[in-house]
């Protein structure tokens, strides 16, 4: 096995309930150490495809490898105890008449003293040692979730497969606890592949983010790409809001309040959508009826009036209408900067950080 073969692959995966293809086609890799996050809306067949890999459901077509070896194909299926792979799902629930310790045991071999050794180190790992005779009612939740944590991992599985493993946690622990298992994972060295909705929770979590969407992996890459690099525009949105700058197509360019657009790609007379995050938008004062001057960086500032401003906490949203067509942006502003509404302002918009689609409608002519 070369250092380039991947701990999990799966190969045009395709699972299909009563006539309808949940899965369609999914193909992905991990690496031996990497954390890889299957992100998308509830029922685009996250859960599916990780259930699959698992073994507890088969796929109705495609190939699963485990560091090169088959594990599964439509034939030939190893069964999921002998896949060395951890299971941390969210339904998955500690045993409630064992100890901690015995939790933590369960899918151990070896000896009494073996198990023991192994069961206190990574119950020290995760500071829950001083509960190890504890029954699973006497933990908090975070203190249960860190408890199947170590358990999931006590046998070395060469992958982790975790389906929204925080999501019975609050927000603050949860954080706490996400950056805990981060590096418990990462000191373990297993490949992990974990399913989540939360665009947050894979951005923290992940070295590579595969976006999913009806049954289909439609962008994969690390989140840093996936993020400023979106595929289309609710690649874009699922990750944050979105403000959408419509405009028609003419010799290559599109004209906008913010001046003009190349638009290549797309044939004249069609509309596209220009896409700016809230944060990619800058705000300056209105100097007598005059805003800035263009420059590359930012083009043409378009005058604008605040409609409404809300306090966020470590940030401020405001909203306002342009001149220009009335189209209302949203913009968020680090601190508090509440202008009252009807003030009028000028946005410039950050070229760069802009990404241009065909708008709904117009994608075949692209
Ligand atoms: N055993 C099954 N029989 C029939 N339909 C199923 C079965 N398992 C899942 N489905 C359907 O497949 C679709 C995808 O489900 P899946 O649980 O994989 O989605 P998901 O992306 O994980 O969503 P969630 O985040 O809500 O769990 C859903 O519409 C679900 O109802």
């Amino acid at each position: 096995m070369s250092s380039l073969t991947p701990r999990l692959e799966i190969q045009n995966i395709t699972r299909v309930f009563g006539g309808r293809t949940v899965v369609d086609d999914v193909s992905l890799k991990v690496m031996p150490g990497q954390v890889t996050c299957l992100l998308g809306p509830s029922g685009c067949g996250k859960s599916t495809t990780l259930r699959v890999i698992a073994g507890v459901d088969m796929q109705d077509s495609g190939n699963i490898f485990i560091d090169g070896n088959l594990v599964c194909d439509t034939v030939f299926r190893v069964p999921p105890e002998r896949r060395s792979v951890g299971l941390m799902f969210q339904d998955f629930a500690l045993f409630p008449h064992l100890s901690v310790a015995e939790n933590v045991a369960f899918g151990l071999s070896g000896s009494r003293a073996e198990k023991r050794r192994r069961v206190e180190q990574l119950l020290e790992r995760v500071d829950l040692l001083g509960h190890i005779d504890d029954y699973p009612h006497q933990l908090s939740g975070g203190e249960q979730q860190r408890v199947a944590l170590v358990r999931a991992l006590a046998p070395r599985p060469k992958i982790m497969l975790m389906d929204e493993p925080f999501s019975g946690l609050d927000n603050r622990l949860r954080d706490e606890i996400r950056d805990d298992t981060l590096s418990v994972l990462k000191e373990e060295g297993a490949a992990v592949l974990l399913v989540t909705h939360e665009p947050d929770e894979a951005m923290r979590m992940a070295d590579e983010i595969a976006l999913m969407r009806h049954g289909k992996i439609v962008q994969q890459g690390a989140p840093y790409n996936i993020y400023n690099a979106p595929v289309d525009r609710a690649a874009a949105a699922f990750f944050s809001d979105i403000n959408v700058i419509r405009g028609k197509v003419k010799n290559l360019l599109t004209e906008t309040a913010f001046g003009q657009f190349l638009t290549p790609a797309m044939p004249d007379g069609s509309e596209v959508d220009i896409i700016i995050r809230p944060q990619h938008i800058r705000i300056d004062f209105d100097r007598n009826g005059r805003g800035p001057n263009p420059t590359p960086e930012t083009g043409v500032a378009a005058r604008a009036v605040v409609e409404r401003a809300r306090f966020m906490g470590s940030e401020s949203l405001v909203e306002f209408r342009m001149d220009y067509d009335g189209t209302m942006l949203k913009v968020t502003v680090p601190a508090v900067f509440l202008p009252r509404p009807g003030t009028a302002m000028w946005l410039m918009i950050r070229r760069d950080r802009c990404f241009v689609f065909p708008a709904p409608g117009h994608e075949r002519a692209a």
